[in-house]
């Protein structure tokens, strides 16, 4: 069952958005801006008050007269009896109301909760898929690339926290001491919420605490106490924790019964192969590269750049298939118009968060013939495939968010024998790549040891089902975290009911003769 995600904004789930977020950003900080000036004025006045006050005071403490006259007396008690009141209600008057209600007002459009949790979850998973430490996260190295910037030790106490409440011990713990060794930029949440040093070396005591670590514990728990000696909630956990130690020396330590986490689950799911550096070899060891003027007519005038990845399944890569003007004209229209993409709901009862979470991007769908684009992509891709178009589904513009990815999942949608009862299914595949990805964001089949880094332009084919007709299991394939950049797909897929004379069904692909559609390449 396909459904539409919900249609709140997730910001994470597209790079799109950003700007919007940055922009607002920063209207925000200019509403502060004139938040701290009202309370300046506010504060310039009672000063310029102050002074005055003072003046008076001098003049009439010079004066020896002072309080002999009927005026002066009468006036210190007006005075008095007036305009301290008038203070008050000068005091207590709120400033900056309209700052106040403007930020009320954009509360509904900020990141939620979700956005986090979206946002901290990408983190973790591109973190286990490319086998980095915190640490080098934290400091700006990811995957072997060193870049200019870093998180403070708010955002890796906030990744710690994340983990911690999912139970994964391991990775918080590394979190919480990148927190602690990172240096603090004085920006605003520091200011308002800065992490203290014993607060945070009291998390690091009680991750340690779960993971059985006791002597590690204390030891956090130790240093904590140095920065808070005054602190009698740390100072307590330390005594129970001492006397836990004391009662475990020379015992086993207990099993928790609860399931911890750890990242061997995550590497299950995005194998090490996203980086490229896969641990077993290709099938195919030699590049294969052809010029297409096959599968249509007009390619003996303009023949496609084909480059064969595998042959069973048969997955290849076409080569400037679309041009930079048209990538950008369909980011462009699309941009305004890109939900969540629709997700395979598993478990219904499940919430909205578990049951999205391995397809964070969003998407817009269109017919073929949308726009003129849209109409010399569907010829150009029937050329190079060699299938009939008008048996496919219609295009899906993707756009990934932040370590954005889609996780390891076949294409087709049914089970053999629900095909052979006559119901149509998806026969091949085609990713058109519209940007070039500076880090991750490759596509991965862990069954064939390939990755293909998106390049603008091309496109990536495959057929998910075998000449039989019959599912292709190495077709398995996972949109790999996007580390760096923005990553821009579009998806086509062809029909199976269709391509019967273009694709016949037969005995195996070498039974080369049959062959009409892009497989002839092969022969
Ligand atoms: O984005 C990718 O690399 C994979 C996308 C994909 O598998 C899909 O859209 O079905
Ligand atoms: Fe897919």
């Amino acid at each position: 069952q396909i459904l539409e995600d919900d249609h709140t904004q997730r910001y994470s789930r597209s790079v799109v958005n950003m700007d919007d977020l940055l922009k607002l950003d920063d209207d925000l900080a200019i509403n502060l801006e004139k938040y701290a000036d009202r309370l300046s004025q506010k504060a310039k006045t009672i000063r310029r008050s102050i002074h005055e006050m003072k003046e008076r005071h001098q003049i009439y403490s010079a004066s020896t007269k002072f309080l002999v006259s009927p005026f002066d007396t009468f006036s210190l008690i007006r005075h008095m009896q007036a305009d301290w009141l008038m203070w008050q209600v000068f005091m207590e008057k709120t400033v900056g109301e309209d700052e106040l209600s403007y930020l009320e007002s954009k509360k509904s459009t900020l990141p939620k909760d979700h956005d986090f949790y979206d946002a901290a979850d990408g983190i973790r998973r591109m973190q286990g898929a490319y086998e980095m430490l915190a640490s080098d996260i934290a400091n700006g190295l990811l995957d072997g690339v060193q870049y200019n910037s870093s998180l403070g030790s708010v955002d890796c106490l906030a990744l710690g926290q994340f983990l911690i409440k999912q139970r994964r011990w391991m990775i918080a713990e590394q979190w919480i001491l990148a927190g602690i060794k990172a240096k603090d930029p004085q920006t605003e949440m520091e200011l308002l919420r800065g992490p203290k040093k014993a607060y945070m070396y009291r998390i690091l005591g009680q991750v340690r605490m779960e993971q059985k670590n006791l002597e590690g514990a204390l030891e956090a728990y130790q240093v904590a106490l140095k920065y808070s000696p005054h602190d009698s909630e740390i100072f307590q956990e330390y005594q129970l924790l001492e006397k836990e130690t004391f009662t475990l020396t020379g015992t086993e330590p207990i099993e928790d019964e609860d399931k911890n986490l750890d990242d061997s689950d995550e590497s299950i799911n995005l194998p090490p192969c996203c980086s490229g550096r896969c641990e077993v070899p290709r099938k195919l060891k030699r590049l294969y590269c052809v010029y297409n003027h096959v599968t249509a007519p007009f390619l003996r005038l303009a023949p496609i750049k084909t480059e064969i990845l595998s042959i069973d399944p048969f997955v290849i890569i076409l080569y400037d298939m679309i041009s930079p003007e048209e990538s950008t004209l369909i980011r462009s229209t699309s941009k305004g118009h890109m939900l969540p993409s629709a997700t395979v709901v598993v478990d219904q009862t499940a919430d909205d968060y578990n049951t999205a979470t391995y397809r964070t991007s969003k998407s817009v769908w269109y017919d073929n013939d949308f726009s003129e684009t849209t109409l010399k992509l569907t010829e150009r891709l029937g050329d190079a495939i060699g299938l009939d178009m008008n048996y496919t589904e219609m295009y899906q513009v993707i756009n990934y968010g932040l370590a954005g990815l889609f996780q390891t999942h076949l294409d087709m949608l049914l089970s053999d024998k629900t095909r052979f009862n006559g119901t149509q299914d998806r026969l091949a595949t085609t990713l058109f790549y519209l940007t070039d990805v500076p880090q991750g964001g490759g596509t991965y089949f862990p069954g064939l040891n390939i990755t293909v880094f998106p390049k603008a332009g091309s496109a990536l084919f495959w057929y998910n089902l075998d000449t039989k007709g019959n599912d292709h299991m190495d077709t398995l394939h996972t949109g790999c975290p996007v580390i760096v950049g923005s990553k821009w797909v579009v998806s086509k897929w062809v029909d199976d009911q269709g391509q019967e004379f273009r694709r016949p069904c037969i005995a195996s692909s070498s039974t080369t003769k049959h062959l009409v559609s892009v497989e002839k390449l092969i022969v």
